[in-house]
């Protein structure tokens, strides 16, 4: 809705438009993030410029989250799983789903399963073939362990109460479990290469503040924090938002972080239970050549867990 749109309409509308579903958003906006709609030109629901396309237990919430913070970026709330499950709602269903912005904003969707699907990703580019796509890939030991710490928490059927083992399936399974080139190979045929920014849930981890610098360059953003905008949290083990810094306190009331120590939710860094490592070492193994395929697609390296590195254990 523009200024004069405002000016000009029945109060009734322009109320009509803020209870609108993606203008919640806009409810309880971070400082950084709120804009006077009255000085603002164009508030609307726009399509995405960028899309965080994969892979789910990689950090996505966490890069999502994080990147909510910079006041040009604005990220859809849920994942419309729109490209891969619900195209049939068609686009103005998939609008719907944005949250409003500024003319001065990049809105963001984050479906983690997109990545996996190449009817999604050609869907993705049939409608924005210069839309800007992030992945994020980790570990694959780990994201399986990730997994299936995922699936213990939500598993309430005794029936499947399988062992990590048990859960990992058989050699075809895990393959399809770990795999990151081959869909990265999807990607590559369709998108320009400056187009992907490829990232790690390690280096989203370590060092929060660095990944979003790097994306902010990404989408051709200037970075809109200082370095104290994370603080680590022992005790989750993970960085959080810096809420004892006034700046940046009031971000919890929109980006779903505990409003005390800033940290994501308790399904973001749980623990992961204890497995067999001569499983662990056969899942390494399994991973190497497919890791070493990646690194070599995308021209770039993760000091990821080894067959090494488990020999080096007892299991
Ligand atoms: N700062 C911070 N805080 C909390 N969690 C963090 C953070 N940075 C990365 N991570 C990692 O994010 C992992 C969850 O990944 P996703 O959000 O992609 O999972 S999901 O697919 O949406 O379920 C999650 O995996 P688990 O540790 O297995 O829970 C975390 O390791």
């Amino acid at each position: 809705m523009s200024v004069s749109a405002v000016k000009n309409a029945p109060l009734s509308s322009v109320l009509n438009t803020f209870s609108q579903p993606g203008f919640k958003k806009w409810k309880g906006r971070s400082p950084l993030n709120v804009i006077n709609p009255f000085e603002n030109l164009q508030l609307r629901q726009r399509m995405p410029k960028c899309l965080i396309v994969g892979f789910a237990k990689c950090g996505t919430y966490a890069l999502k989250s994080f990147l909510s913070l910079h006041p040009n970026l604005i990220c859809a709330e849920n994942e419309t799983q729109f490209f891969s499950r619900f195209y049939f709602k068609g686009f103005a269903w998939y609008k719907r789903q944005m949250p409003f912005s500024s003319e001065h904003q990049i809105t963001v969707e984050k479906t983690p399963s997109y990545a996996e699907s190449k009817l999604a990703l050609q869907r993705i580019h049939a409608f924005n073939s210069s839309i800007k796509l992030i992945v994020i890939v980790r570990d694959p030991v780990t994201r399986l362990q990730s997994s299936y710490a995922h699936f213990l928490a939500r598993n309430k059927d005794p029936k499947l109460n399988f062992t990590f083992r048990e859960w990992c399936g058989d050699n075809e399974s895990i393959i399809h479990k770990i795999d990151y080139y081959s869909h990265l190979v999807n990607i590559y045929g369709l998108f320009d290469r400056d187009q992907v920014l490829v990232l790690s849930e390690e280096d989203l981890e370590a060092d929060p503040f660095g990944v979003m610098q790097q994306v902010a360059r990404f989408v051709g953003l200037k970075t809109a924090f200082t370095k104290d905008v994370f603080v680590f949290n022992s005790r989750k083990g993970f960085y959080c938002i810096n809420t004892n810094n006034s700046k940046y306190k009031d971000v919890t009331t929109h980006i779903k972080t505990d409003p005390i120590t800033g940290c994501l939710k308790k399904s973001k860094g749980r623990s992961h239970p204890n497995v067999d490592k001569s499983f662990l070492r056969h899942l390494a193994s399994i991973a190497l050549p497919h890791n070493e395929n990646l690194f070599h697609i995308i021209n770039k390296r993760f000091p990821w867990t080894t067959v090494e590195y488990f020999e080096t254990m007892n299991s």
